[in-house]
């Protein structure tokens, strides 16, 4: 039988370009100003067309605490909430109201602002990045290893369904990997709430400071997915970036999933690099099995993974998708 590799869809809908960190790898960050935050009309008619597209996720992913930055207040009051968290939570529900599930990915949350959320979010991700303290997060105190250490196990005694993932090629060595890895293993069997791991390779922004570092190789790639498969346990399902690199060639190392490809939206982070059509994502993944998932796994479809204003929803679409 032939193996099989999953896949989300999803609109991507980036709140705020506003962020208290500055990573030497990103182009995602803007200053604060006119159309720093997206209107809530907007949000309404991308999430609509998601809908309309049968997308199951909304993905929210934005600028970590952007109310550090100064002004930036005043524009999120202008949009009519107090702060950014709340501006989240309520569009959250308004894609649930549209029948998508909510997966937010805001950088560092506290125990607090994530429990919260997560009455209205079916699973939450923040990438581990690294464990390696490297010159391009010098600017970032919110990607101290040992803070999103922290927020990792915080979600996981919140039972939040959880996505964590390694960015590679920003400065870390193959032993950093490896220790990121160990890492996510240890807060797995800590908690079981790592769902999935996300191998994404650096891709190199013109006018950023690491514009002239070249990104991760294939190699680099290929090394870390056959690392991953060997330390992390199989109940953590292990995620490439289809839109990032060539997907066909590694999906023979271990990789179980294609994260979220989205037919309506953009990827705000690497927007130079399209996503593959449903088309040819079925190219991509030629010979093996290309089955649709939710945002929740089937495993944490549930009253003990998932907070009661959402569980009618999830269990709807669990029935749909994963025959529960
Ligand atoms: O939890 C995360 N999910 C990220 N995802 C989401 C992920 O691919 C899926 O939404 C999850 O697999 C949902 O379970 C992305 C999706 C995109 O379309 C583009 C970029 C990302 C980046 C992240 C991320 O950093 N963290
Ligand atoms: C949301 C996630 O996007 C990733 N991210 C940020 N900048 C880049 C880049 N230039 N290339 C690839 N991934 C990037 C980080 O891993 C972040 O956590
Ligand atoms: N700012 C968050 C992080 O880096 C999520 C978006 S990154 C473009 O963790
Ligand atoms: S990668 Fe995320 S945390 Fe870093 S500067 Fe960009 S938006 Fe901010």
């Amino acid at each position: 039988m032939a193996q099989t590799i999953t896949f989300s869809r999803n609109v991507f809908l980036p709140l705020t370009n506003v962020c208290a960190n500055a990573c030497g790898y990103c182009s995602f960050k803007a200053p604060v100003g006119d159309g720093c935050v997206m209107p809530e009309s907007e949000v309404l008619a991308t999430l609509k067309r998601g809908s309309e597209f049968g997308c199951t996720e909304a993905l929210f992913t934005f600028g970590e605490r952007p109310e550090n930055e100064p002004g930036f207040r005043q524009y999120i009051e202008r949009a009519g909430y107090p702060d950014i968290l709340s501006y989240c939570m309520a569009m959250s529900r308004a894609a649930i109201d549209l029948g998508m599930l909510p997966h937010t990915n805001a950088g560092i949350l506290t125990y607090e602002e994530m429990e919260r959320l997560r009455n209205v979010n079916a699973s939450m991700g923040l990438m581990l990045e690294t464990t390696a303290e490297v010159p391009a997060h010098r600017h970032s105190p919110g990607k101290d290893p040992a803070v999103r250490i922290q927020m990792l196990a915080d979600a996981g005694k919140l039972k939040i369904p959880f996505t964590t993932g390694l960015l590679l090629g920003i400065g870390e060595t193959v032993a950093d990997r490896e220790e990121s890895l160990m890492v996510i293993r240890d807060l797995q069997k800590q908690y079981g709430h790592i769902q999935e791991v996300i191998i994404q390779n650096f891709c190199p922004k013109p006018g950023t400071e690491m514009a002239d570092t070249p990104g991760a190789t294939a190699d680099d790639i290929r090394e870390t997915l056959m690392m991953a498969a060997e330390i992390l346990p199989k109940s953590i399902s292990i995620q490439i970036p289809p839109n990032l690199a060539d997907a066909s060639a590694l999906l023979s190392c271990g990789v179980t999933d294609l994260g979220g490809v989205s037919p309506v939206t953009i990827d705000y982070i690497n927007p130079e690099h399209p996503w593959p059509a449903l088309d040819a994502l079925r190219d991509i993944a030629s010979g093996y099995e290309l089955r649709e998932r939710l945002c929740v796994y089937p495993q944490y479809c549930n009253a003990e993974w998932i907070a009661p204003e959402l569980l009618p929803l999830v269990q709807r679409l669990a029935n749909q998708t994963y025959g529960l």
